[in-house]
C-alpha cells in the first residue's frame, strides 16, 4: 500500500540481526494485562464516537455572529434555489469545523436528505480525521501529472450521477491545499456528473480553510494566475468565488504558555510584525544561543522540506537509540490496496519503523477530551506482539506510548502510557475495487526528535 519514502525502502532498520533475533513476544510477558488495557482504550474511543455522533446531531455550540452570517447566507441561497460560491477562512480554533457541522445539519434538515450536502478534503489524512472522503475518491479523480482533463468512463459516470442526484452543496475543507489544476478538475467533473456546461455542475460550493497555511504541492495556488490549460480553467473557476468570510474569534486556546511568541507568529503570518517582534525572534536566532541552549534543542521537532528528508532523519535517530527496531508492515486485502496511493489509502504507508524510546506523533484525533489529538507527541515504551508473532511480517497488538500531554484517566497508574492499537480502514479504489488495510500508520508516525 502507498509507496513508502525512498529512505524507508532502502533501510536495513528492522531487518538487521539485532532486530530479527529480538524476542518480540517478550512485550506480552512484561504486560500480561494488555488486553484489559486495550479494553479501556476501546472505551475511550467509544467516548469519542459518542461525542462525535451527538455533535453532529444535537449538541453543537450556539454559533457566534461571525459564524452565523456565512451559515445563514448559505442556507438562504439553498432555500432560494440559487447557487453560491463562498470562501470561509479562519485560523486554528476559530470554529470552522463547528460551522461546517452546523451548515451540514441545517442543509440536511432543509432537504430532508443525507446526500444533499457532501464534505470533501484534499488529503487522505484529513479525510481520516473528519471521517470523510477525499476529493479524489468522491469525484473519481486519479492522481496524475497530466495537463488534460480525463472524462469518466460511461458506466462510472452513470453511477456517480445516481449517487449525486440529490446533492445541492459541496463543502471543501482544507481548501488551501487545492491548486488551480485541481479546482479545474472539480469544476469539470461536476459538469459531467450533473450533465451541464454550467460551472461546478451548477451546485453550491463552499471552500473552508486557513488561508495562512502552506500552498499545494505539485499545483499552483488558487491565488496565482496563468499557467497551462487546466490551470487557466482553474483561474476561471476560482474567479467565481467573490464572497469571503473571515472567522477571527479563537474559541480554542491551545495553551497559555508563550503567549507573546504565539502573538508574534500570528502577526508574522499576517505580514504585520512590529520591530518588537523582530527583536523577539532575534533572541532565538541560532547564532545568538548559548551552547547549553543549542544542546537543549538537539531533539527538538524539526520541519523538513520533503518527506524523504524527514524519513532519513527519523531513521538516523532510530539508529542512534540503539534498540531493536520493529518493522511494522500494513496488511492489505488485495494487490490494488497494496499499490494504492497514499491519498487513496487515507494516508497509510506500508512500513512503520518503531523502537523503544522512539518519539512518535499521533496523526488523528484519538480522544480530544483527554488530550490525545492529531499532533500529540509521546515516547514508545513497548511494542507488543501476540505470542508467536514476530517482526517483520506481523502487526503488533499494541504500541505503548507515553504521551507528553495526556489528561484522561490513567491506563497505567504511574504514567501517561496509553496503548495504541492498529486500525483497519476501507475504501473504494479509483478503479472501483473495494480495498481494506490494517496498520498503525493511521494513528502514529515516527518523529526523530
Ligand atoms: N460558537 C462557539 N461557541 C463556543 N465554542 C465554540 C464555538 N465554535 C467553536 N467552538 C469550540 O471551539 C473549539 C474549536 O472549534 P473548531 O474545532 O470548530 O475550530 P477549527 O477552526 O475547526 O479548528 P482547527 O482549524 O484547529 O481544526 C471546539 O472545542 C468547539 O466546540
Amino acid at each position: 500500500m502507498a509507496p513508502n519514502f525512498r529512505a524507508l525502502e532502502a533501510t536495513d532498520l528492522g531487518l538487521r540481526d539485532i532486530d530479527r533475533n529480538h524476542s518480540w513476544s517478550r512485550g506480552l510477558l512484561d504486560n500480561p494485562t494488555i488486553h484489559k488495557k486495550i479494553g479501556f482504550v476501546n472505551t475511550l474511543r467509544q467516548v469519542v464516537q459518542d461525542t462525535h455522533d451527538s455533535g453532529s446531531s444535537t449538541s453543537l455550540p450556539a454559533l457566534s455572529r461571525q459564524q452565523q452570517a456565512p451559515h445563514d447566507l448559505v442556507l438562504d441561497s439553498l432555500r432560494s434555489n440559487s447557487t453560491i460560491r463562498l470562501i470561509i477562512s479562519g485560523g486554528a480554533g476559530t470554529g470552522k469545523s463547528t460551522l461546517i457541522n452546523a451548515i451540514v445539519r441545517s442543509t440536511r434538515e432543509l432537504f430532508n436528505n443525507e446526500n444533499s450536502v457532501r464534505i470533501m478534503v484534499p488529503t487522505g489524512v484529513a479525510a481520516f480525521n473528519i471521517g470523510g472522503s477525499t476529493i479524489h475518491q468522491e469525484l473519481g479523480i486519479t492522481a496524475d501529472k497530466s495537463q488534460s482533463y480525463k472524462k469518466l468512463e460511461a458506466e462510472r459516470c452513470r453511477r456517480m450521477q445516481v449517487d449525486f442526484k440529490n446533492t445541492k452543496l459541496i463543502i471543501i475543507d482544507e481548501y488551501i491545499m487545492i491548486g488551480t489544476k485541481m479546482l479545474a478538475y472539480i469544476d469539470l467533473r461536476l459538469r459531467d456528473i450533473f450533465g451541464t456546461k454550467e460551472s461546478f455542475g451548477n451546485i453550491s460550493i463552499v471552500l473552508v480553510g486557513d488561508m495562512r497555511q502552506l500552498p499545494p504541492v505539485f499545483d499552483t495556488p488558487l491565488y496565482a494566475e496563468g499557467g497551462r490549460e487546466l490551470q487557466l480553467t482553474g483561474n476561471l473557476s476560482y474567479s467565481e468565488f467573490k464572497q469571503c468570510f473571515r472567522l477571527e474569534q479563537v474559541f480554542r486556546q491551545s495553551g497559555v504558555e508563550e503567549l507573546e511568541y504565539k502573538e508574534a507568529l500570528s502577526r508574522l503570518s499576517d505580514g504585520k510584525s512590529p520591530v518588537a517582534h523582530w527583536n523577539l525572534f532575534a533572541t532565538r536566532s541560532y547564532a545568538t544561543l548559548s551552547v547549553e541552549e543549542i544542546h537543549s534543542f538537539r531533539h527538538a521537532l524539526r520541519l523538513f522540506p520533503s518527506k524523504d528528508e524527514a524519513a532519513s532523519y527519523n531513521e538516523e535517530r532510530l539508529r542512534e537509540l540503539g534498540f531493536p527496531v520493529a518493522h511494522v508492515l500494513s496488511v492489505n486485502n488485495c494487490l490494488t490496496a497494496e499499490g494504492a496511493s497514499s491519498d487513496d489509502a487515507k494516508g497509510l504507508q506500508n512500513i512503520l519503523l518503531l523502537s523503544k524510546q522512539a518519539r512518535v506523533m499521533l496523526r488523528k484525533n484519538y480522544s480530544t477530551q483527554f488530550g490525545l489529538v492529531n499532533g500529540s507527541t509521546g515516547t514508545v515504551k513497548d511494542i507488543i506482539y501476540k505470542e508467536g508473532d514476530e517482526s517483520p511480517g506481523n502487526i503488533p497488538i499494541a504500541v505503548l506510548v507515553e504521551f507528553d500531554k495526556y489528561i484522561g484517566p490513567r491506563v497505567y497508574e504511574e504514567s501517561t502510557v496509553v496503548p495504541i492499537i492498529p486500525v483497519t480502514t476501507n475504501w473504494i479504489s479509483s478503479s472501483g475495487v473495494p480495498c481494506h488495510a490494517s496498520g498503525f500508520n493511521y494513528h502514529l508516525s515516527c518523529v526523530g526528535q
